[in-house]
């Protein structure tokens, strides 16, 4: 069994953009705020639970919905605009959010 704090998902249509490094950051809410910089992390779809890469935790950084930015969109390799529709879909009542950064480690494969 994996612990929480090393294993994270995505939805799959995005993992491709993790697997190849384009994807560097995640915007979560606070349930999903545990992760310790410098731990490594699993990562799963989140439709079949399949392991997609591994990835090292760089920094964890609260922030409130309306300060999403471009920059945030680049590192999300997502368009701004999808970027907040997305993020208001999956949490549609808080403004209270953490910017997890992280990068992709090399895999054995
Ligand atoms: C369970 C759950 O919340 N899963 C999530 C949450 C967010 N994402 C993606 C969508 C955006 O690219 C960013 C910002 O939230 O993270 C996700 O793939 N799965």
């Amino acid at each position: 069994m994996i612990d929480v704090a090393n294993k994270i998902t995505f939805f799959e249509f995005l993992t491709p953009l993790i697997k190849s490094g384009k994807k560097t950051i995640t915007i979560r809410d606070k349930s999903e705020s545990h992760y310790l910089v410098g731990s490594q992390v699993e990562v799963f779809t989140l439709e079949t639970d399949q392991k997609v890469c591994e990835i090292e935790i760089v920094s964890v950084e609260a922030i409130r919905f309306d300060l999403i930015n471009e920059f945030h969109a680049q590192q999300e390799h997502l368009a701004l605009p999808r970027l907040k529709e997305l993020i208001k879909e999956i949490y549609p009542n808080t403004n209270e959010l953490f910017v997890i950064t992280y990068k992709l480690m090399p895999s054995d494969t």
